[in-house]
């Protein structure tokens, strides 16, 4: 069976909560559990471990029982557990490692993801260490495949609660990316980039409102601090977004500030007939409708089509929808203006989608490249002559952003870049050299940073 590397620390003498725990256990008696205990922590490991399953945290959070059944504090503590869990997880797993003398093995996922939740209580989040041990070991109890190791658990817990925090903090940067990821972004973006991309991983995004009159006040009320930023973009504090005053009225819609950029820059005029491909959830439909342009949205997917037709009856506009995979779809004619937001890695948008790190292959990239390359030759096509196409991908890569660009400009002479100016963008530090969007998560790191996404601009001749 597998032991700790090291001796269990001594018990702290200090400890309230772990003497109370032990005197029940020898008394025979059931210890009372912390606030935030058991349940919280366990509903963490059940979100941890849907994702190890290949779900996203998004989908685990809606259709996780346990997490569902939680309220207040608890639900927010663990929802933030399992977030810094992801986050996290390669240097948290290098850590829980270095205890173990014999390897888990890789059925072992379960116990793999408890060592994961309770590394990441003991090594970065800032709560009681002898409730994380006390609720660690309670957790692997209650069930068959991790009760055989509620001693390993208990003493690698407590052997982390001593040192797993300088552990973790010796360990470089990268180690909280994939390989695969942090040698593509160092390779794309230099070390130094790659590691600040890496380091506002950590952080939480906030929560970005696109605002639908981006000239009118939004009272959003004391309690809510928010700033203005880019184009049309309040920045609040808040996590509460139906909460917020406006929602019902539509106002606003949750849009991060760089996902606002490649509409912008299409510029579509009051009126003109516009393509808005790859369209669903909407947030870029709603943005020309809201500017006004007489916007078609195409995208292949039922439910997400839903989605957008919900967000776009909240704000108060009714789009021509289509149901179409973009590259069999046949309009009567083309479109003066035309966004393609393709679908991609996804890579800009980890810190919102932390499980991104770790559900992500490297794998699937040739077939988005493909997809892209396909759809943007479909995309220029359908752009009518001397009409603008903006290509946009949330993703870190530029093999799915500027080198997709350079790609289709190298192989058809009917399309131009158009280089975006600072003004277009209200001023934010995201054009590159080629007159592109590059937008990094680091960037405007003190404001809250950003997604990371690549927009380009072009002209059909
Ligand atoms: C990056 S998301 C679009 C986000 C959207 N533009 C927004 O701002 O809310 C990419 C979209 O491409 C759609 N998609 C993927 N393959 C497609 C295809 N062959 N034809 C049309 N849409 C496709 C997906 O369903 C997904 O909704």
């Amino acid at each position: 069976m597998e032991q700790s590397r090291q001796k269990p620390p001594k018990r702290s003498e200090e400890s309230g909560a772990r003497k109370r725990g032990e005197g029940d256990e020898k008394k025979g008696r059931k210890p009372k559990p912390p606030p935030q205990g058991v349940p919280a922590r366990d509903a963490a490991l059940a979100l941890i471990h849907m994702t190890t399953r290949g779900l996203t945290l998004n989908e685990a959070v809606e259709t996780c029982k346990s997490f569902q059944a939680l309220e207040g504090a608890d639900r927010s503590f663990a929802r933030a557990l399992a977030s810094t869990t992801l986050r996290r997880r390669g240097a948290l797993d290098e850590v829980f490692e270095s205890y173990l003398k014999i390897p888990l093995k890789p059925k072992q996922t379960l116990l793999r993801d408890l060592f994961r939740v309770t590394a990441a209580q003991l090594c970065v989040m800032d709560v009681d260490p002898h409730a994380a041990v006390f609720c660690a070991v309670e957790i692997a109890k209650l069930r068959d495949t991790t009760r055989g190791y509620k001693n390993l658990v208990n003493a690698v817990a407590r052997a982390m609660s001593e040192d797993g925090k300088e552990r973790l903090e010796k360990l470089p940067i990268r180690q909280d990316a994939p390989g695969w990821l942090w040698r593509r972004l160092a390779k794309a973006h230099g070390t130094k980039t790659a590691e600040k991309i890496v380091l506002a991983h950590r952080d939480e995004a906030p929560l970005d409102l696109s605002l639908k009159d981006p000239s009118a006040e939004l009272v959003l009320g004391e309690e809510i601090e928010a700033k203005r930023i880019g184009v049309r973009t309040l920045r609040t504090a808040s996590r509460l977004v139906p909460g917020i005053p406006g929602y019902e009225e539509g106002a606003f819609w949750v849009q991060d500030v760089a996902a606002t950029l490649p509409a912008a820059i299409l510029g579509a005029t009051e009126g003109a007939k516009t393509f808005d491909l790859c369209a669903a959830p909407g947030g870029k439909t709603m943005q020309l409708m809201a500017d006004g342009a007489w916007v078609t949205a195409v995208d292949t997917s039922a439910w997400r089509l839903k989605r957008l037709e919900a967000n776009l009856q909240r704000v108060g506009f009714s789009a021509s929808v289509v149901q179409e995979n973009l590259l069999e779809w046949k309009p009567s004619g083309p479109a003066k203006f035309v966004l393609l937001d393709a679908p991609c890695s996804a890579t800009g948008t980890i810190r919102r989608n932390p499980d991104l790190l770790w559900t992500s292959r490297e794998e699937q990239l040739p077939l988005l490249k493909d997809l892209q390359a396909k759809m943007l030759d479909r995309a220029a096509d359908l752009t009518e002559a001397g009409g603008t196409l903006v290509y946009a991908v949330c993703s870190l890569l530029p093999e799915e952003g500027e080198e997709q660009v350079e790609k289709l400009l190298a192989r058809r002479d009917d399309l131009e870049r158009v280089p975006v100016e600072p003004s277009e963008v209200g001023g934010l530090p995201v054009i590159n050299k080629q007159g592109d969007i590059r937008c990094l998560p680091h960037l405007l790191n003190d404001e809250g940073g950003m997604d990371g996404f690549f927009a380009a601009r072009l002209r059909k001749k």
